[in-house]
């Protein structure tokens, strides 16, 4: 994105806000409370239109990104909210996830129309090997309800993941999670790289550092420093920004 502003009526929440999310790599993009950080993830998911700016994708410019095209554009998401169908299993939450056509295939199938065995199965397939991937192949039968927190988590990015996006953008993916698990989820987002690029948005300090390659950090909707970890956890602007700020460096557990 390039010179991207946002404003909800008077409040600038983005301001000339670039960014590029190079391919194979993390970028993670930081800030103190209130700093822009959803309002961005919103305009890369289409959610918020931007005032001013541009979004390009791929060489190609878009004016207006839709979430619903998301999917067809090779743009996959995961979000706070994660909204699994409770009363699907968590097999079938994923393979919902498996983009249009996939998706054709999978509702053609709940209605029981004809042809679609083959590929049905063909998608399972897929679902469960990006279960297997996560490590929940074993709750493949079982309904989301019920579950650990941490574990509906990997189903929604399981269900991410299935549509094999070549950008994956994440809302706070270590929110809720434990130190253990937020370096699991750490070691799993570095194990995507060679697939695709990923954007997260992230409050968690130790997850940025250890698991972005490159760093973007907003203040008041705009770009107060970018870099690699290094650079940016030294930064007086960064280190200005975030003073006084409650740094979630050692997360509790929280709801979604
Ligand atoms: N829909 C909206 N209507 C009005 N103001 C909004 C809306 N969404 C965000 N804002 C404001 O825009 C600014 C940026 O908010 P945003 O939620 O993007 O920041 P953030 O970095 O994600 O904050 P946090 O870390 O607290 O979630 C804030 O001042 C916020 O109050």
């Amino acid at each position: 994105m390039a010179g991207v502003s946002v404003a909800f009526g008077g409040l600038v929440a983005l301001s000339d806000v670039s960014l590029e999310v190079p391919p194979n790599r993390v970028l993670g993009v930081i800030g103190p409370n209130g700093a822009g950080k959803t309002t961005l993830f919103n305009v890369a998911c289409g959610f918020v239109r931007p005032d001013a700016g541009e979004l390009w994708w791929r060489g190609e410019r878009h004016d207006r990104l839709r979430p619903h095209r998301l999917a067809g554009l090779g743009i996959a998401r995961t979000l706070q909210d994660l909204g699994l169908f409770e009363h699907l299993t968590v097999l079938e939450n994923v393979m919902v996830g498996a983009g249009r056509h996939a998706r054709t295939t999978f509702w053609s199938s709940l209605l029981a129309l004809p042809g679609h065995t083959r590929e049905e199965r063909a998608l399972a397939d897929r679902a469960g090997a990006v279960l297997d991937r996560l490590g929940i192949a074993d709750l493949a039968d079982r309904t989301p309800a019920g579950l650990p927190y941490p574990v509906r988590k990997r189903v929604a990015l399981a269900r991410a993941l299935v549509a094999e996006p070549r950008l994956l953008l994440l809302d706070e993916p270590a929110s809720g999670l434990s130190g253990e698990e937020m370096a699991e989820i750490g070691e799993l987002i570095r194990g995507l790289t060679d697939r695709m690029s990923v954007m997260l948005v992230e409050h968690h300090m130790d997850l940025v550092m250890s698991v972005c390659d490159d760093i973007v950090v907003l203040d008041f909707g705009r770009v107060i420093a970018r870099g690699r970890p290094e650079e940016v956890r030294e930064d007086p602007a960064v280190l200005a920004a975030y003073l006084g700020e409650d740094v979630p460096a050692e997360p509790g557990r929280s709801t979604c």
